[in-house]
């Protein structure tokens, strides 16, 4: 039986590269923003459905998140409409990973994972954590939102010391190497905890 780890925190906190740090250590991943760009792809799952919700956002045949960011910043409801038509496709797919995989750590890459409550489906929970002014000039370099658009999003989040107290484990990542030695801890003591279950 794999033991499946939920990896969160606010956007921008580190949770793609220190997700990718648990790969290192021979975890499995399953990245739920990936699974949003599948179901976005032209043929993906959520193209027809956000076609009938929102007919502008369809190009070349797949889902336009520039077209999505425009209808949230133009009516910031939409994002409940999108919401709702994105998250029960992506726990279809994410059921269908925890089914498929083999390795003996799963690890479970959610932005959102107590705000959906998926927390209550997970073995433990690791949250990334980063100073607010960190995190803010970490997603401003991205170059891929505007300051607006990131304090939309994270206002719709739960703050991030809520998260962190609310899991097993926190990790920080303030430096690459730091976050690393932390991912390498919480490997060692859920599989040592794994040995002695
Ligand atoms: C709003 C959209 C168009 C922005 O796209 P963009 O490519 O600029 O950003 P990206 O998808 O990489 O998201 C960046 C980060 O924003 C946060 N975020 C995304 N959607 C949400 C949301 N609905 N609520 C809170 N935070 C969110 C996450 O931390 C995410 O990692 C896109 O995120 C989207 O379609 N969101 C709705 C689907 C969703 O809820 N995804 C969250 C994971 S299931
Ligand atoms: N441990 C670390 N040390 C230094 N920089 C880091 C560390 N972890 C992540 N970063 C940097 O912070 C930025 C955001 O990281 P990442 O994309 O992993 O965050 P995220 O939480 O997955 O973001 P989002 O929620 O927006 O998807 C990137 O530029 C990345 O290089």
């Amino acid at each position: 039986m794999s033991f499946a780890l939920g990896l969160t925190g606010s956007i921008g906190m580190g949770k793609s590269t220190t997700a990718h740090m648990f790969v290192d250590e021979g975890c499995a991943l399953w990245d739920a923003d990936a699974a949003v760009h599948r179901l976005y792809s032209a043929g993906g799952a959520a193209v027809e459905p956000m076609r009938d919700a929102f007919p502008e956002a369809i190009v070349d045949g797949s889902v336009s998140r520039d077209a999505l960011k425009q209808a949230i910043s133009a009516d910031p409801t939409a994002l409940k409409v999108i919401e709702s038509i994105v998250h029960p496709l992506v726990a279809a797919d994410r059921a269908g990973f925890r089914e498929s995989a083999t390795a003996d750590i799963l690890v479970f890459d959610i932005p959102l994972l107590f705000e959906t409550g998926g927390n209550a489906t997970m073995d433990a929970v690791a949250c990334v954590q980063v100073p607010a002014d960190e995190q803010k000039r970490r997603v401003m370099e991205r170059g891929t939102m505007t300051e607006a658009q990131f304090e939309q999003i994270r206002a719709k989040q739960m703050p991030n010391d809520e998260k962190c107290a609310r899991s097993d484990f926190v990790i920080v990542t303030d430096t690459l190497d730091h976050a690393r030695a932390q991912v390498q801890d919480v490997v060692r003591q859920i599989r040592a905890g794994k040995a002695n279950a």
